[in-house]
């Protein structure tokens, strides 16, 4: 349901289209001919006074509705930002290219102890804040990692494994450091993740939906065992309804394309 008590004459709307989704445009009239003609109950008032780079956490928008927060990830992603908050939940949108500027290693100095919000959105931020609360508390703690098939669930898995890796800041064991260690067994689990998603396809009709990563850390055995990985992909629904309910460190979603 769009918004119609608001929309008068002159008012910025959105209007949705069978092609490109979402388009903008000005109520010239309210009854009569238009160019476009649309049902009031499609229709969702345009922030017009937005900024022209978007936002960086979708709580300062003024409408929460699905083309004003399209259209925000669309700006952002033009400028290369792929990620957004939504307030405490990351929207990470896949780049198909790469960015290894985002994710050196001063970049990682400067999210290391950095308050929630203070710098751009980031993969990196989330994984602060689960892994000092996870300190804190003195509780293992998680990182829910959800996205269809594509949208990047791996890549970012990768990214949060050397982030805490280097956090963890254990130099060397065996010659290797547990960056090293953790990276290295990625392949093994990635073929255990495929398997599992091949067969859930079958059963679930090729529905790509539902696909998690759940990201544990154990805090008994960080530096040794870095990390308790269980991959946990394609829980229904309700499992994740139960694992955001269990108040997870951070939550990332991941989307295909603007
Ligand atoms: N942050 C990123 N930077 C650069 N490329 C990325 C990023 N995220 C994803 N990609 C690109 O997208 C491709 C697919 O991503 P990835 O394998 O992580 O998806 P996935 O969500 O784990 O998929 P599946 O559920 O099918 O395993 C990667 O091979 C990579 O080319």
């Amino acid at each position: 349901m769009g918004t119609p008590v608001n929309i008068i004459v002159g008012s910025h709307v959105w209007v949705e289209d069978s092609d490109v989704a979402w388009i903008d445009g000005e109520v010239e009239k309210l009854t009569g001919e238009e160019v476009i003609t649309a049902k009031l109950s499609k229709i969702y008032p345009k922030d017009v006074e937005a900024p022209a780079g978007g936002v960086d956490d979708m709580t300062k928008l003024s409408y929460l509705h699905e083309p004003g927060v399209l259209q925000n990830l669309k700006i952002r992603y033009e400028l290369n930002e792929i990620y957004t908050y939504t307030g405490n939940i990351l929207i990470a949108i896949n780049p198909f290219q790469r960015l290894p500027h985002i994710y050196d290693a001063h970049m990682m100095q400067q999210y290391k102890g950095a308050p929630f919000g203070e710098l751009n959105p980031h993969v990196f931020a989330v994984a602060d804040v689960a892994y000092r609360a996870m300190i804190n508390e003195g509780k293992s703690n998680s990182i829910l990692v959800s996205g269809e098939s594509g949208a990047g669930k791996t890549e970012t898995t990768k990214m949060l494994m050397r982030y805490l890796a280097y956090l963890g800041g254990r130099a060397v064991t065996e010659g290797r450091t547990v960056e090293q260690q953790v990276l290295e067994s990625n392949p093994v689990l990635e073929a255990f993740g495929n398997a599992k998603t091949v067969r859930n396809n079958n059963s679930r009709g090729g529905s790509h939906y539902n696909v998690q990563h759940v990201f544990k850390m154990k805090q008994e055995e960080y530096t040794k065992e870095a990390i308790d990985w269980s991959y946990i992909e394609f829980v229904d629904n309700k499992d994740v309804l139960d694992l955001i309910e269990k108040k997870p460190g951070g939550i990332i979603a991941l989307l295909d394309e603007a």
